[in-house]
């Protein structure tokens, strides 16, 4: 984030900066939004009595209630401010991401997110990987698994980022990418040589397992490496950094052209669900309604009190009992209908959010 960030300020260009961990005690950049700002963690870990992983993911909660307003900031910064003409729109928002990966890409708060974030700009993943602890044939292939994890969870155009190059060239990572024999003599060699899990893994050659295992994800996931863009960088040294841009385009492009459509066919096709949904629960709510309502008039009628008043008193022998009925029916129908979208805050607003964080607990 530094380096990227510090790479766009010399062009610049300067980025928006989100910070979405909660738990970070120091990030050497300046954030526009930090969600540390919104959200005390530490209360968080207190009050709801959570270990640091429920405390992320609770503070994501919290956080991601406020993602309209965020979205709506952003949008407006992203526009010609008439009213401050010197003022430069940005152009690229950085989100830092909790380092508990799962916290946010498994968590409803994430999809939130990232899902609000996708509707109103290109939105790309850059997945991090440490290359020195990834050179071994078994920790890449779970490093690879994870990231095909979240492709296919986020459904976003994703960029493997292979840090720390100082330390350990990426170029073997390209090449087992690329080329499936050149994985399958690495395989061999670690199988021969007891060294599965690299210097931090384990040491399990001889059983055939592994190896049998790894051979045939990788033929799995030649189909998802075909939809990446793969770059290694050096954050520290600053080499691959314009590398890293180039893909940022390459995949800007992938976003509007692939992603974009798809995206709004999904949110077509679950607004779709979402209406239907709602319509059958109000159908099921109002039948059961209409029922309540006629047994509590036939048992106790109106009690009128004030006989000046010109109260349409409903009795047994009404005509317009039918009509009446019909008219409060669609009242309720539309007031019921409001709530169900949303448009209650009242009703729906914070009572459905604090069952949500029930739920979570
Ligand atoms: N040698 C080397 N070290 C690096 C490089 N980039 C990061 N580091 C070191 O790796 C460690 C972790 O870096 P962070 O930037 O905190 O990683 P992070 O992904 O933000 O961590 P979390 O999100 O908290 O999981 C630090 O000690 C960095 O100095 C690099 O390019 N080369």
């Amino acid at each position: 984030m530094q380096r990227i960030n510090a790479h766009l300020h010399s062009k610049n260009t300067p980025p928006y900066v989100i910070n979405l961990d909660p738990a970070v005690l120091n990030v050497p950049f300046e954030s526009n939004i930090d969600i540390r700002d919104s959200v005390n963690y530490e209360e968080v870990m207190k009050q709801y009595n959570l270990g640091p992983n429920g405390g992320i993911l609770t503070s994501l909660n919290l956080f991601a209630t406020k993602v309209d307003q965020i979205v709506n900031l952003l949008e407006k910064r992203s526009k010609p401010d008439p009213e401050n003409p010197d003022r430069k729109p940005i152009d690229r928002i950085l989100v830092d991401t909790p380092g508990q990966i799962e916290a946010f890409v498994w968590s409803a708060s994430g999809t939130i997110l990232l899902e609000s974030l996708a509707s109103s700009f290109p939105t790309i993943i850059a997945y991090i990987i440490d290359t020195p602890r990834t050179a071994s044939t078994s920790t890449f292939m779970s490093n690879m698994l994870y990231a095909c994890s979240i492709l296919y969870k986020t459904k976003l155009p994703m960029i493997l980022v292979f840090n720390k190059t100082d330390v350990k060239d990426a170029s073997f990572a390209k090449e087992w990418m690329t080329d499936f024999e050149a994985f399958q003599d690495a395989l061999r060699r670690d199988e021969n040589s007891d060294t599965f899990g690299g210097q931090e893994g384990f040491g399990s050659g001889g059983s055939g397992y592994m190896g049998s295992l790894l051979n045939s994800m990788s033929l799995v996931l030649e189909e998802f490496y075909s939809h990446l863009s793969m770059v290694g960088v050096s954050s520290r040294v600053g080499t691959g950094i314009d590398e890293f841009f180039e893909a940022v385009e390459e995949k800007r492009k992938e976003f509007l052209e692939d992603y974009l459509p798809e995206l709004e066919r999904r949110r077509e096709e679950r607004e779709e669900r979402k209406k239907k949904t709602r319509e059958q629960e109000l159908d099921k709510m109002m039948q059961g309604m209409s029922v309540d309502v006629n047994n509590v008039a036939e048992k106790r009628p109106i009690k009128v009190t004030n006989d000046d008043d010109d109260v349409d008193v409903p009795s047994d022998n009404d005509d317009d009992d039918d009509e009446d009925d019909e008219t409060t029916r669609e009242g309720l129908q539309a007031r019921y209908a409001a709530a169900m979208e949303g448009k209650d805050e009242g009703i729906l607003g914070d009572a459905s959010f604090a069952k949500y964080l029930h739920m979570q607990r």
